[in-house]
């Protein structure tokens, strides 16, 4: 078992990372709960849900809200639903949402559990590679259709309970989604871990041991951020490597039709070629390019308009006065943030669009 205490200015929580955590969840909630929601997604729900309820104590009400598998619950509707659920369980000040799931229940539930009487207590029990990701650092949201994340808030957790057994169900396309979480951690932190994640192969059984290693040092890699900087005034935004194209991809798509992770692996070969361009930065763009290609990621889009999607990446909380803002590389390890002009963005997304469809 690892743990790892993340410490902010105003919050202190414990993320442990390790086997069998759910069979000894009880043991690890911050305090004890008389009335506990869990809330869970379809597919989680038929394979952990019950597992989880059995090991919470025998004297604690413990209910149970399932919402359809896919990135289209982290709606309003759904949002309303589970508030409703909570009103009808009646939960008060002092009962407990249990996260149990991906990045998609642990933004959609930590937003219940941080609107619902103004704020209850939740833990997030992550059961995807990309959720070492979203469990961590207190960012909770729903979407809206014209925007990733634009109704939300940052509200941690008590606790992170990451069960890596859960991991071995994954789906393929979940582990490549989860992965790329993990290259951006690379890609923003150090050239050593970077080239040590490019060695995975994805379609090959994943080492428990080069997994769990990856997933302790993005953990890191983020904690540290967070630590610095909870609320986003500065190096927060390093977070957000690819993801200005990779959420108005995923928008502008409809949400589902394109993993976040998949969305945000062609968000980060963009931002390399921008970063050569506007930095003269010098980036493995091909190591990143032929190692998404060999691991099967969709490296090919539907025909999508620049311009929508420009008016798009301006709807990211990122911008500021209608000027995009990217995240960029001075080298692995240095980014920086960089406003990017329109006319300059639209040619150098015209040029990456062309350049993915061609290879
Ligand atoms: N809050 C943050 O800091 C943060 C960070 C990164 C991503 N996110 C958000 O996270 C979401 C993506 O998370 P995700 O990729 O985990 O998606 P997800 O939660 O939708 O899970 C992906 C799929 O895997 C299934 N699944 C989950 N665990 C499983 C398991 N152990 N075995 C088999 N199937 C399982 C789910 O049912 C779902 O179909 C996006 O909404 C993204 O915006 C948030
Ligand atoms: O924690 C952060 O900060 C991140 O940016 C992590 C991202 O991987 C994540 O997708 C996050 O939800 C994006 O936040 P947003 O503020 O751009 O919606
Ligand atoms: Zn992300």
């Amino acid at each position: 078992m690892h743990k790892q205490t993340i410490k902010t200015d105003t919050n202190e929580y414990d993320v442990l990372v390790g086997k069998a955590i759910i069979n000894h969840i009880d043991q690890y909630l911050p305090r004890k709960y008389s009335n506990i929601l869990v809330i869970t997604d379809s597919e989680v729900h038929s394979l952990y849900a019950d597992k989880v309820v059995r090991h919470l104590s025998a004297d604690t009400k413990v209910h149970v809200s399932v919402v359809p598998a896919g990135e289209s619950s982290k709606s309003i509707e759904q949002y309303y639903q589970l508030l409703t659920d909570a009103i009808q369980y009646q939960l008060d000040r002092k009962s407990l949402i249990i996260a149990l799931g991906g990045g998609m229940i642990g933004d959609l539930a930590g937003f219940v559990a941080a609107t619902y009487m103004r704020g209850i207590d939740f833990i997030q029990v992550p059961t995807t590679i990309l959720a070492h990701d979203s469990s961590v650092g207190g960012k909770v949201a729903i979407n809206h259709p014209e925007g990733k994340n634009l109704i939300g808030n940052f509200y941690p957790p008590q606790a992170v309970l990451y069960d890596i057994d859960t991991l071995h169900s994954l789906p393929d396309k979940e582990k490549r989604s989860g992965y790329a979480e993990v290259v951006k951690h690379g890609f923003i932190s150090n050239e050593a871990y970077l080239s040590d994640i490019l060695k995975v192969d994805l379609t090959k059984e994943l080492r428990p041991k080069v997994l769990s290693d990856h997933i302790q040092k993005g953990i890191a890699v983020k904690a540290s951020i967070v630590e610095q900087d909870e609320k986003e005034s500065n190096i927060r935004k390093f977070l957000n490597f690819g993801h200005t194209l990779g959420h108005a991809i995923e928008s502008e798509l409809g949400y589902g039709r394109i993993t976040h992770g998949e969305a945000v692996a062609i968000g980060m070969l963009f931002a390399i070629r921008v970063s050569e361009n506007k930095l003269a930065s010098k980036l493995p763009y091909n190591e990143l390019f032929c190692w998404l290609s060999n691991n099967h990621y969709p490296l090919t889009l539907p025909p999508l308009s620049v311009d929508d999607l420009i008016k798009r990446m301006k709807k990211d909380k990122k911008s500021e006065n209608a000027k995009v803002q990217m995240v960029l590389l001075k080298n692995i390890g240095h980014p920086i943030t960089v406003n990017v002009e329109d006319t300059e963005l639209t040619e150098l997304l015209e040029k990456f669009l062309r350049e993915l469809d061609s290879r």
